[in-house]
Order: C-alpha cells, then sequence, then structure tokens
C-alpha cells in the first residue's frame, strides 16, 4: 500500500551560493525569513509566503548528511544549481519510510529524530526515480517553532523594520500550485506509476482534449511537448472536517514534461543538457491578484518572459481576454497570459455564453531562470475556475524562450 502524505511541507533548492538566492526571494519575490541555520560545513535558510515555503541549501559538494552537514536534505550529486528536494508530512516516519523500503525505494537517510528547546520531529529522506530529487518525509506534530528544529527564528519573524519593509504591499502568494519536472523523452509512464506506487498519485487531466494514453501532446509551430500531471488524494481522518466523499485533495499538482523528438532545440532538452539531467524545472506559486503581484515583482527587479506582441494583438486572443473580464493592455503591460477552458459550443458566442461568470480561465506569468544555468524558474497562476494548463500559454512561453535564446545566441556572436 502506497504512503499517506499529510501536507507538502517545504521544497528545498541546493545552490552555491545561499546568501545571494536568499536575498532574491526575499527582495524581489516578497517571502519572509522564518528560520537560519548555519554551521562549519552548511547553510540552511528557510523562508515563505503563504504555505509556500522554500529551504536554500548551500553545503561542500559530496558531504554526507551528518552533524554539521545538511539537515532534512542530501546533496546533490552534481554541483548545478538545483532544486531538487519536495519535503511532505507524514503522521509516522519510521512506518513511511519502512513502506517505502518496502516498494524498492532507495532510503538516503534513514529515520532520525532531531528537536531542540521547541520540541522535537522525525524525518527520513528518500530518492524518487527522477533525476536527483529526492523526498524528505518529516512528522513536526511535536514542534511547536516556527519551521523546523535547527533553525533559529529570526529575532522578530515578520515584524522587523526591514522584514515588514520587503514583506508588505499586494504580494498575494498563498501557495505552492503546482511542481514541474523536466525528464527525458518516454520516462512519463514510468515516473507517473512510481508516484502512483510509493505515494497513491492520482492521474489527472490537463485539458479536455487529453489522451489518457498519451497524455497532453502539443505539436507543431516550433512546440513538442507532452504533459501528464497527477495529485494526491488524502484520506479522511475521523474527526476532521472533509468533504462527504471523505477525501481531500493535496493543494499542489505534479507535472511531468518531457519533449517530442520530432521538435528542435527547446525548453526541456536545454534543461537536461544544462542540469545535466532531469529535475525539478518550474514551480508554481499561486497568486489571488496576478497583476498587482506581477508589478510588484516587477518593480522589485524580477524578470518575466514577455510573450510575442503578436499574442496580444490577436483578434481571438483579444475577444478572449476581454470576455474573461480583463484588461488585456494591463495583462500585455506584464507580460501574462490567459486560457479559458470553456468548450467551443459556448465560445461561439452561443446563448450559453453570458461573459465573465461563465467563463472559466487561468492566467500564468513565467520568471526568467532563477540561477544562472537555463534551468530553474519560477511562474506566478491565477486560476478562475480552470484547473488544468492551457496550449495558448504554453505555446506563447515556448515562444518567448525561443526569442530569448535567439537573442542571446544572436550576441555570442
Ligand atoms: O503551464 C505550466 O505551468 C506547466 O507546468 C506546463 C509546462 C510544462 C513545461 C514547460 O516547459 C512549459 C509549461
Amino acid at each position: 500500500m502506497a504512503v499517506q502524505l499529510q501536507r507538502l511541507s517545504h521544497i528545498a533548492l541546493h545552490v552555491r551560493d545561499s546568501e545571494r538566492l536568499a536575498r532574491d526571494l526575499l527582495r524581489r519575490f516578497r517571502f519572509q525569513l522564518c528560520g537560519t541555520r548555519v554551521t562549519e560545513r552548511a547553510k540552511q535558510i528557510a523562508l515563505r509566503r503563504g504555505s509556500a515555503v522554500f529551504v536554500v541549501n548551500e553545503s561542500r559538494v559530496g558531504e554526507r548528511s551528518e552533524p554539521g552537514g545538511l539537515l532534512y536534505d542530501v546533496v546533490p550529486a552534481q554541483a548545478v544549481d538545483s532544486a531538487c528536494n519536495v519535503s511532505f508530512e507524514v503522521k509516522d516516519v519510521e512506518r513511511a519510510t519502512l513502506r517505502l523500503h518496502r516498494l524498492g525505494c532507495q532510503v538516503v537517510v534513514p529515520p532520525r529524530p532531531v528537536e531542540d528547546e521547541l520540541g522535537w520531529v522525525t524525518y527520513s529522506v528518500v530518492r524518487s526515480v527522477v533525476g536527483n530529487i529526492s523526498h524528505t518525509l518529516i512528522d513536526r506534530s511535536g514542534y511547536r517553532g516556527e519551521f523546523l528544529p535547527g533553525f533559529v527564528q529570526p529575532p522578530c519573524p515578520g515584524d522587523c523594520a526591514e522584514e515588514r519593509e520587503v514583506s508588505g504591499g499586494p504580494v498575494a502568494i498563498s501557495h505552492f500550485d503546482h511542481i514541474t519536472y523536466a525528464c527525458p523523452r518516454r520516462q512519463s509512464v514510468q515516473i507517473m506509476d512510481w508516484y502512483r506506487r510509493c505515494f497513491g498519485f492520482q492521474r489527472f487531466l490537463v485539458n479536455r482534449s487529453e489522451d489518457l494514453n498519451h497524455g497532453y501532446v502539443i505539436e507543431g509551430n516550433n512546440v513538442g511537448l507532452r504533459l501528464t500531471a497527477m495529485e494526491y488524494w488524502k484520506c479522511s481522518e475521523v474527526g476532521m472536517a472533509m468533504p462527504t466523499n471523505g477525501q481531500q485533495k493535496l493543494d499542489c499538482k505534479f507535472v511531468i514534461a518531457e519533449s517530442l523528438a520530432s521538435q528542435g532545440k527547446n525548453q526541456i532538452d536545454t534543461f537536461l543538457d544544462q542540469h545535466h539531467g532531469a529535475g525539478i524545472q518550474h514551480v508554481g506559486l499561486y497568486t489571488t491578484d496576478i497583476v498587482s503581484t506581477c508589478k510588484f515583482l516587477t518593480d522589485a527587479g524580477v524578470q518575466f518572459f514577455c510573450p510575442p506582441s503578436a499574442y496580444y494583438n490577436e483578434t481571438e486572443k483579444w475577444q478572449e481576454i476581454m470576455k474573461a473580464g480583463q484588461d488585456p493592455e494591463l495583462l500585455s503591460q506584464y507580460g501574462i497570459l490567459l486560457d479559458s477552458d470553456i468548450d467551443d459550443e459556448h465560445w461561439k458566442g452561443e446563448a450559453k455564453c453570458q461573459g465573465p461568470a461563465n467563463t472559466r480561465y487561468l492566467m500564468q506569468t513565467f520568471t526568467k531562470p532563477i540561477f544562472s544555468e537555463e534551468t530553474f524558474f519560477l511562474e506566478l497562476i491565477e486560476r478562475k475556475g480552470a484547473s488544468g494548463f492551457g496550449e495558448g500559454n504554453i505555446r506563447a512561453l515556448w515562444k518567448s524562450v525561443q526569442i530569448c535564446m535567439d537573442q542571446q545566441e544572436d550576441k555570442n556572436l
């Protein structure tokens, strides 16, 4: 039987310069410091926005997880900066780890306790089948502190002068919406199967036109992408308020992206090349107000991909944005993409189409890679009833990346 997860705890990023990245997340992305841990051999900085927590890890390559080394994580083999750990809270770490071991998972850190004056936790680390990704399992039911034992809380969390300055403003990021893996061709099925067996993840259809056997395939005009998505349903527990079917969804979805052989240079293959293998390509941060969040982050120096101007100039797209009740000028100012999820009948303007109230759509914008390689980036996403991903937005993103790569190549000539 698969392991039961309680919730997503955090995503760990392993980098060569933790202070620079933590500064970016604080000052540019408006995250708040929630704890730091510094030893002779490791630096760890935890940052939070809503329930989205990043832990920025720095340690000497090759150091294992042992006294003075990293806590709650292992050091990836490659020296390249990477988002490579997704941590889950579970109820019973020993049982969960044993179960995963029996299912054939590699356990890299067996269950171990950590405590400080605010309580205790138990954690273990297992390897995923995807590239350098590992999963930490944590039971923090015995801990009262802001983050995890070993991390020193800032003197006045969320209330220091600098903290107030950097965390204020309308940056309405509430949680991780999704985590997207980039993987080599023809591996999606095997990855999906591993997450189903180990964690009970279930297939989630990205788009109404998706084929159950082949995933959501977007092909043509320089795009060749296969997406397969999965989500986790947590079984109900006695005494917990749950929907009547007794299951509750983990907020975060997992998306597996692979490129198709027929297409040329692209975002996935560039990632695999520069990251030296499969891994987390991007994380979607959910916002309840993408325009103001994007404005704030842009003013703070975050660089976003700009869709080609033709995107907003197309009459159909313009009308689609207007029908959703959004302002095309404003969206184009910030490079925000919009995709509606409505059936054709509806879209043809038949009687059923009543404007914004009937339109399910989502808006997205993508940052440029936040490491020095063309690898990991962040996304802002605001959903208005649409739960999947839109083809139009993905095509526009790929085109923007392509334009950027071409400009870079021209500069290098
Ligand atoms: O749209 C999203 O956020 C996705 O996660 C889909 C996706 C996957 C891979 C890409 O290179 C671009 C888009």
